[in-house]
């Protein structure tokens, strides 16, 4: 019998993912090499502060704060990306990809804004570079679209893609905490990026929307270009009046096409969504991931989002294949590598504009509780044809009010300039706030 090949893996960064994929790697290594038909060797492991403790104690020779190891290593086969950043880890993903290393990453906001460069690099150089992990948590959302689900053109993808938000949302839901409360838990768990306000500004979910969009559509699409919220602004008493009238409050990414138009939405936003959508229970650090072929119809996939172990199955799925493209295999029949076909998918696509999205809304306005002030409300919104559908009230001990209403079908743009009008009359405290009525059946 041959004698199985050693593939030597390199880690740029040894935290909480970066431990994951060591600590799981042998944990399950006799069935993964025997799948994979080589042997694991994670020979170097690079982090920045050498001297820092660590959960899973690593060999001393393995173990330096130079990343010149794994990258000008010509004995490592695999390069795993797991600092995060864009500042050194570009350069050293560069520098592997240019190397024609195979480069495994975790790192979204990367991918984000440095993925077109980076593909090329790896194509012209023949390296390549992997990305389940990036997006999702656990969930293999890559390889579903690029692969299971290639017999498709998708209309809709839609879903909840970051875990600490969720998580957040969850606990206020259910045990009423506060958003600072839930936190740190959170940060616990280790669900957290190193720049938290990734997380809770909806940027690292806006960071994955524009993965999917990529993969599903061909077409790179710029931060400054799409809605990108977050949940700073929900409050217990939003979860609560959303629960009253049948939602759940959801951190959302929608990547919509019009294949009629050619127009593609891409946002990234809270929203009220029916209990009855799947999506509306996926709940905790859990991600859910509706994708709506034209072939296939609506599959939704649900798993941890974020999280040690559930991130580092997916980087450890990437090394497999990557093995496999070390072993003679080729690279996925129609990938990130395959410019040709994304730009076709591409051809002619054009990004909806945003102040044409249509949809019902609901609106939180804080009020002085006086005579005449939901007359007022509504005249202003009557204005902009925008109609009640719901209206509550929450009175305040200091005799101001919260007035919570959902509306009939309007559009941001409506809906900003009467938020303008709100925000100036002296009957009104402070800004209004809105958050998108989200159906996936109207898209
Ligand atoms: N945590 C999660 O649930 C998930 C994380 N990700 C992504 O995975 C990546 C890693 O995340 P995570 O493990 O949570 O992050 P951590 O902050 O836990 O770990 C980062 C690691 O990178 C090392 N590092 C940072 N900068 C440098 C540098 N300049 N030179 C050498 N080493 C460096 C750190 O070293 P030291 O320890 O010495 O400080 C640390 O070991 C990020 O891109 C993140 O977005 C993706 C999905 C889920
Ligand atoms: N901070 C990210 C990690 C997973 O990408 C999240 O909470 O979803």
């Amino acid at each position: 019998m041959s004698e199985k090949r050693t593939i030597r893996i390199g880690l740029l960064g040894f935290g909480v993912v970066g431990q994951g994929v060591w600590k799981n790697i042998d944990k399950n290594r006799s069935a993964l090499e025997y799948r994979l038909g080589a042997e694991l060797a994670i020979t170097q492991v690079v982090v920045k502060d050498a001297s820092k403790a660590r959960e899973v104690q690593v060999p001393a020779e393995c173990y330096s704060d130079d990343p010149a190891r794994v990258v000008d290593n010509p004995e490592i086969d695999i390069v795993c990306e797991l600092m995060g950043g864009t500042g050194k880890a570009l350069e050293l993903t560069r520098r592997a990809l240019q190397q024609g290393k195979i480069v495994v990453t975790a790192n979204k906001a990367l991918i984000c804004e440095h993925g077109e460069e980076l593909f090329e690099i790896a194509r012209q150089n023949g390296g390549h570079y992997f990305f389940e992990a990036s997006v999702a948590g656990g969930i293999p959302i890559i390889k579903t679209i690029r692969e299971a689900l290639v017999a498709n053109r998708f209309k809709l993808i839609f879903g909840i893609l970051n875990g600490t938000s969720n998580y957040i949302l969850t606990r206020m839901e259910r045990e009423g905490l506060s958003f600072d409360a839930t936190l740190g838990d959170a940060r616990k768990l280790g669900y957290v990026e190193a720049d938290e306000a990734l997380d809770l500004d909806g940027i690292d979910a806006a960071h994955k929307a524009v993965i999917l969009a990529y993969l599903a559509h061909g077409k790179w699409v710029g931060l400054d270009q799409i809605i990108c919220e977050g949940i700073r602004d929900i409050t217990g008493e939003d979860i609560e009046i959303a629960g009253q009238l049948g939602y759940k409050i959801k951190l959302l990414a929608v990547i919509a096409r019009d294949f009629e138009a050619n127009q593609l939405s891409v946002r990234l936003h809270p929203a009220l969504i029916s209990k009855q959508e799947v999506i509306a229970g996926v709940d905790e650090v859990y991600n859910g991931v509706s994708v709506t072929g034209d072939v296939v119809g609506t599959t939704v996939l649900i798993g941890r989002g974020a999280g040690q172990d559930a991130t580092s199955s997916s980087v450890i799925s990437d090394i497999a294949d990557a093995v496999f493209m070390l072993q003679g295999a080729p690279a996925p029949a129609i990938s990130e590598e395959d410019e040709a076909t994304y730009q076709k998918l591409a051809d002619g696509l054009e990004l909806a504009p945003q102040d044409q999205l249509a949809g019902r809304y609901y609106l939180r306005i804080h009020v002085k509780d006086e005579e005449g002030v939901l007359a007022k409300i509504s005249d202003i919104l009557a204005k902009e044809h925008i109609s009640f559908a719901t209206v509550n009230q929450k009175e305040l001990e200091d005799g101001t009010a919260k007035l919570m209403v959902t509306t009939h079908k309007s559009n941001e743009a409506a809906i900003a300039r009467a938020k303008a009008v709100l925000a100036a009359q002296s009957s009104v405290i402070g800004a209004p706030v809105s958050f998108r009525i989200f159906d996936p059946s109207k898209v």
